[in-house]
């Protein structure tokens, strides 16, 4: 038997950063959402942990998410358990996507469940919050209030569903370096209380994004990409996390098509719809 995971992107339609913590992380208020744009997992018996993941994703393959999660996970409620994971990428790296946080959170929910241990979720917070701030959002997914370092989660409606894209320019950012390269300025607080209150449509969708200057400094190139997507008149257009994925959100699904057919194989993008969880599962 064999277990398969699909686990979702994420995107900020709402990221403020109130102040720099003691621990040298960053205080948020983001609004998080899962969009249509997987990871894959699949759990086969075996003597001992293997990851089966492509090449490239970390300098030691130890260093992979789906691997460090798996590691605590055997080591603390099924030690004498092997298990192989086969990962496939389709969430781009280093974007502000979360991609290694949704197959972090795929891999515990995958092998809580094929493993029969059957933890409950706060017990997966726990590993989730020692490996990254929004791991544990991916093992929720949807529609979230996210404060702190992106771990203390509040429950808000869930969207209506919106048809995007997601522009992905051709460079990396790095989380910790955006980060490190943010200064405050402007408005701390930009106001998410449509998305608290349930007051989302096509007509009303507010986005922001603090770190967005920070990035730019780090890539000069990023203005000039979300002014491609921003040609495509779109509803809403903000960057993702630390970046540098931009998304944009259409009226509906015909203009989203013509969007993505005027920018198709000239820039890397992904046809996207907002979603209610971050992880399906299938067994064979
Ligand atoms: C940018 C977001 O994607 C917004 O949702 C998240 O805040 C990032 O979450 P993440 O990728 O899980 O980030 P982590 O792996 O926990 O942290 C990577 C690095 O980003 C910085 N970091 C991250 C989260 C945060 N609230 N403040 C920070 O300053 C820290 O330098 C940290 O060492
Ligand atoms: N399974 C994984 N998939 C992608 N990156 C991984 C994985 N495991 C570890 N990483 C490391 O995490 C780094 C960040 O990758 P990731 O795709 O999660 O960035 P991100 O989408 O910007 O994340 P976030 O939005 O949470 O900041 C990568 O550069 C890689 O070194």
């Amino acid at each position: 038997m064999t277990l398969r995971i699909s686990s979702a992107a994420k995107i900020n339609l709402v990221l403020s950063v109130l102040g720099k913590r003691r621990d040298d992380y960053h205080e948020l208020r983001t609004i998080l959402q899962s969009v249509s744009l997987y990871d894959t997992l699949e759990f086969a018996r075996a003597e001992r942990l293997e990851i089966d993941a492509p090449a490239g994703i970390t300098e030691q393959p130890e260093q992979n998410l789906v691997y460090r999660a798996a590691e605590i996970f055997l080591q603390k409620y099924a030690p004498a358990q092997g298990v192989k994971i086969t990962l496939t990428k389709k969430i781009p790296l280093a974007a502000g996507l979360a991609g290694g946080s949704a197959d972090c959170a795929g891999a515990l929910l995958g092998l809580n469940k094929f493993l029969a241990v059957n933890l409950p979720l706060a017990e997966l917070d726990k590993i989730a919050n020692q490996l990254g701030s929004d791991i544990a959002y991916c093992l929720r997914g949807g529609a979230y209030l996210a404060l702190g370092r992106g771990e203390m989660l509040r429950k808000i409606p869930e969207l209506p569903r919106l048809y995007g894209l997601i522009l992905k320019p051709p460079f990396a950012l790095s989380t910790a370096e955006v980060y490190r390269a943010y200064r405050p300025a402007g408005v701390k607080i930009f106001a998410d209380d449509a998305y608290i209150e349930g007051k989302i449509s096509p007509e009303n969708l507010p986005t922001h994004n603090a770190l967005w200057p920070a990035a730019g400094a780090l890539q000069p190139e990023l203005p000039a990409y979300r002014q491609i997507l921003k040609a495509t008149n779109p509803i809403a257009c903000s960057m993702s996390g630390s970046g540098a994925a931009l998304f944009a959100f259409y009226n509906d699904k015909i203009t989203r098509d013509k969007a993505a057919v005027s920018l198709y194989g000239r820039y890397e993008i992904y046809p996207i719809e907002t979603i209610n969880s971050a992880q399906t599962i299938s067994e064979n």
